[in-house]
């Protein structure tokens, strides 16, 4: 029996139901993130960690740009690379993302250096620019859909921590604010770039499984966080240990 295709906004509609499923503002490291119930060390953990999906992200969009056909998809595009990488030293994403570890007291050749990350934190975000390297630019834009869902979830963060974390102040976290214009552009056009290029049922299905996929990459690196610095005695040997209070 052949499966039928989606109409574009079943498409749609069943993306949007993986979001509701499987994004990562339903982890419970992120509840405690944002409900204030974390220690200082263990936010230091988690933007330390969450260093390197920023740094390797202008990596993976580089990856997918040099395969896109098209110099009107190329422009599209390369925004992301500028948003991230800044036009000039200090500027952009991963430059703000060094503000928010500054503001937490970590030291930025430390951050940087990637020594103090958990296994589990390479191995996830490497899966991810992996991924968009070796699949279809398909599946390379549908991946990138969990950013449908992420202003919700930087307004709760955002809210969040300034009202619980006496060490967060708004300059820490300077880096959303920009996210919450940026990140609706880009999913508004891979979103429209998918619903119309995944036509037949195979591409639709494999549409859907890599939005699955990314939304795992994300929940596996909060389980990362969760095993290794919420339980005593589990910091893994090398990653990141808080000074002793
Ligand atoms: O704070 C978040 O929860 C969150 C989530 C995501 C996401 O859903 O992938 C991104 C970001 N932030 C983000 O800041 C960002 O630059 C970004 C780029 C991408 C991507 O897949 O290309 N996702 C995300």
């Amino acid at each position: 029996m052949t499966v039928q295709p989606l109409s574009p906004d079943e498409l749609e509609a069943a993306l949007r139901a993986i979001g509701a499923e499987r994004y990562h503002n339903l982890h419970p490291f992120h509840r405690a993130l944002h409900g204030g119930t974390l220690t200082r060390p263990q936010v230091q953990a988690w933007a330390l960690n969450r260093y390197y999906y920023q740094c390797r992200i202008p990596a993976k969009d580089a990856t997918l740009l040099a395969r896109l056909p098209t110099a009107e998809l190329r422009r599209e595009w390369r925004r992301r690379l500028v948003d991230h990488d800044g036009d000039a030293p200090g500027t952009g994403g991963v430059a703000r993302w060094l503000k928010l570890t500054d503001g937490l007291g970590l030291d930025r050749a430390y951050v940087e250096s990637l020594d103090g990350l958990l296994p589990a934190t390479r191995f996830a975000v490497d899966a991810y620019v992996e991924f968009v390297r070796d699949r279809s630019i398909l599946e390379a834009v549908a991946s990138s859909l969990t950013e449908l869902f992420s202003p919700t979830i930087i307004s709760e963060r955002v809210s969040g921590m300034l009202r619980h974390y006496d060490f967060v102040t708004p300059e820490t976290l300077a880096y959303f604010q920009p996210r919450l214009t940026q990140a609706p552009r880009d999913s508004d056009f891979a979103l429209a770039y998918v619903r119309e290029h995944a036509r037949t049922a195979e591409e639709q299905a494999a549409v859907l499984d890599a939005l699955k996929f990314k939304c795992g990459v994300l929940w596996a690196m909060l389980d990362a966080l969760d095993y290794a610095y919420v339980v005593p005695g589990r910091i893994p040997p090398g990653a990141f240990r808080p000074d002793p209070a």
